[in-house]
């Protein structure tokens, strides 16, 4: 059964041709005498096994006569096991029914044709048996988006495969393949690339933790798979806490958290993403909790910690409009008032997205709060700021892994920390955030900045 069904071999197909995927194979069909019958005998085949059962084709077909299927009647697809013209194959469900004159069992051919096949039929048909192993598929999208990084092997079948692709997955109506490698080349991780289908237009527009964000994908960085990640560490920030969004992008930390009433420093180096950042603070209407900001992350560190105190000094406030109240409560006595949210003196988390080299931003923390060591505790209750900085570093075993990346954040910050509860003054958590590549994974590195570091003198 599974060789009748696999795609018709259209080996070094270089450029689409839709025809080749016809497919016909020969079987029987059951014609039912009436209708009405037809949900009866579908079960009962299906319980014998004789009903045809291949994903995305339906049993039940027109009549292969074209004025009794014209007249609404229709057939049971069998599988080809059934002969009709022996009756020693049929089950007893076949042979009652033949009897009492409800089904007559007929050769029928069934026909497969290119919309039948999926994406992964279609390729195996398509290329070369020593590129099967690793057909492109798990592709990023953003919006309409799909965007490859084709592997050299696969680049004299790039047409097709996104022709395929715009085919077989009904959100996407452009294919993209990068050709250049993001990080090491681009401050900003945006990248070039070619259309290999459809238009090129790459203005997006995607969803993620019920906030809205339209952008175009080859100005600002944006990638899906972070959404596990900017949840994370969202679900960590408290309402009416300040977060510093260092290189926010175009704010899939910032806005989210601004809808959750988190304040946030959103800023981006990226005069495109700041343009989008505003645009998405409008659309999801944050204004009140999320400021944006387009300054190089260096400065803003210790920027944002002045700015935030300033704030708070000059008693600035989120506004929140009370609740409309429901139609059946009783009329309040006096207008219920707008909430105002004060914006606290200090930050409480720093956010640094930049794996390529959040790390190397760290000595900026040196003297974040020098001379305003009372506005922390043991002189109020309030704790240093928690930064969480992004990485890159080797696949490596664990205990190396996490050295390393201590190391690296030691010679930034001038204190040692010890791998372990990043919230404790003197420690750090280190989370696997996913694999980049063979050898490469991304981490979060999570630490109390110590009183050390947030209090040294400015230099
Ligand atoms: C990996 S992206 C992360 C963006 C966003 N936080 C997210 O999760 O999608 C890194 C961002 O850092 C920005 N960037 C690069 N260098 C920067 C710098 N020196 N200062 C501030 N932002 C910077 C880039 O423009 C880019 O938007």
């Amino acid at each position: 059964m599974a060789t009748l069904f696999r795609a018709p071999a259209a080996r070094a197909m270089k450029s689409l041709d839709k025809s080749l995927f016809f497919k016909v194979l020969p079987t029987s069909a059951a014609l039912v005498s009436q209708n009405t019958l037809l949900s009866r005998y579908r079960k009962a085949l299906e319980k014998s096994e004789e009903l045809i059962q291949v994903e995305k084709f339906s049993p039940i077909a027109p009549h292969p006569d074209p004025e009794a299927a014209k007249a609404g009647k229709k057939c049971l697809v069998l599988k080809p096991s059934v002969d009709p013209a022996s009756p020693e194959t049929w089950s007893s469900v076949l042979r009652k029914g033949s009897e009492d004159g409800e089904v007559e069992i007929i050769p029928y051919q069934a026909d497969f044709d290119y919309t039948y096949w999926r994406y992964l039929d279609i390729m195996k048909s398509i290329l070369p048996e020593e590129l099967h192993d690793e057909i492109p598929s798990g592709f990023n999208t953003a919006g309409h988006v799909a965007h490859l990084n084709l592997r050299e092997q696969y680049l004299p079948y790039k047409e097709v495969i996104g022709q395929i692709i715009i085919d077989k997955n009904p959100a996407v109506k452009t294919v993209i393949n990068k050709i250049d490698d993001v990080g090491t080349a681009n401050e900003f991780r945006t990248f070039n690339y070619e259309v290999l289908a459809g238009a090129d237009d790459l203005v997006v527009e995607v969803t993620e933790a019920d906030c809205v964000f339209k952008f175009d994908y080859s100005r600002v960085y944006w990638n899906s798979k972070l959404s596990n990640e900017h949840q994370r560490l969202i679900d960590i920030f408290k309402p009416g806490e300040v977060v510093a969004d260092v290189m926010a992008g175009i704010g899939p930390f910032a806005v989210p958290a601004g809808k959750k009433g988190v304040f946030v420093w959103a800023n981006d180096k990226n005069p495109e993403s700041y343009k989008y950042l505003e645009t998405a603070i409008v659309r999801n209407k944050v204004s009140e909790f999320v400021r944006p900001f387009n300054h190089d992350g260096h400065s803003f560190i210790r920027d944002a910690a002045d700015s935030v105190l300033e704030a708070s000094k000059r008693k600035e406030h989120a506004v929140i409009k009370p609740p409309k109240p429901s139609r059946k409560a009783p009329p309040p006595k006096s207008p219920p008032s707008n909430i105002l949210i004060p914006v606290p003196p200090t930050i409480s988390h720093f956010v640094m997205n930049l794996p390529a080299s959040a790390l190397e931003f760290l000595h900026n923390f040196r003297g974040l709060y020098f001379g305003n060591e009372e506005l922390f505790a043991p002189h109020t209750k309030t704790q240093l700021p928690l930064v969480h900085a992004h990485c890159f570093a080797p696949k490596l075993n664990d205990d190396t892994t996490y050295a390393e990346i201590l190391e690296r954040i030691e010679k930034e910050i001038g204190v040692a920390l010890q791998h372990g509860d990043g919230e404790k003054e003197g420690q750090c958590s280190i989370i696997e955030v996913r694999d980049v590549a063979p050898n490469k994974r991304m981490f979060c590195a999570s630490f109390r900045l110590p009183a050390k570091v947030a209090f040294a003198p400015r230099v």
